[in-house]
């Protein structure tokens, strides 16, 4: 089976050459002004014409507006929307159906319930990616925080076209473990290949790429 390896936070050209270098499958731009890893529709314009073709543009918004994901999509030209708040399956299915585009639903999880709301979006998300529940007032992801992997281990993805995702907590030093623990199609990581919080890594990129390929 080949992983897929989304890379996410990416804000400058240099992170994301070493990202297509390490063959990644995906990149995630992040459209949340309280991230630091937010880009402006500007970077995001640039960025997306240098991945075209060359891997997946995902956007990563946490219950933005419709004019917000609307300029996101064609600044970036994005190939996949990644919905990180609160979204209702209705209002995953609706941004789907407006931009032509898979959807992917974050949930976050703490507990076997909080997997079990992944059922309320098969058919309307294309993905669904499990991350870390953070704590109250904080990021809603991008927080280097785990979950018990128990949770997800072996998960069933039926009626979600593109699977499921792991988050939450990964790096070059535990994906492979991640991996043959859960079963996980994809793998995406923010904190994990960065030197400090919005500032990615190369060499912790190509790391993070090459230990997932080679599960423990
Ligand atoms: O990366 C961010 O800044 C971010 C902000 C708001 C919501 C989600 C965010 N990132 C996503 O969080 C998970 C886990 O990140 P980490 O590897 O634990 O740092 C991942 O899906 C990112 O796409």
């Amino acid at each position: 089976m080949t992983i897929g390896i989304k890379i996410c936070g990416i804000s400058t050209a240099p992170s994301l050459e070493a990202c297509i270098k390490a063959q990644a499958s995906h990149v995630g731009f992040v459209f949340f002004p309280k991230s630091p890893r937010h880009v402006t529709l500007q970077q995001a314009a640039v960025l997306g014409a240098v991945a075209a073709g060359r891997i997946q543009r995902v956007g990563l918004f946490v219950d933005a507006d419709d004019s917000t994901i609307a300029e996101a999509v064609a600044a970036a030209k994005l190939d996949v929307l990644q919905l990180h708040g609160s979204e209702t399956p209705e209002r995953v299915a609706q941004l789907s159906a407006r931009h032509g585009l898979p959807a992917w639903k974050a949930l976050s999880v703490a507990s076997a319930e909080d997997v079990a709301r992944a059922d309320a979006y098969r058919g309307a998300a294309s993905m669904v990616l499990f991350d870390a529940k953070t704590p109250k007032g904080t990021l809603p992801g991008g927080m280097g925080l785990a979950f018990d992997w128990k949770l997800v281990a072996g998960y069933r993805a039926g009626g979600f076209a593109q699977g499921w995702g792991l988050a939450g907590g990964l790096g070059p030093n535990n994906v492979a473990e991640a991996i043959t623990r859960t079963g996980a199609p994809l793998v995406d990581c923010s904190s994990g290949v960065e030197s400090s919080a919005g500032v990615k890594d190369e060499t912790l990129i190509a790391a993070f790429c090459k230990a997932a390929r080679s599960p423990a």
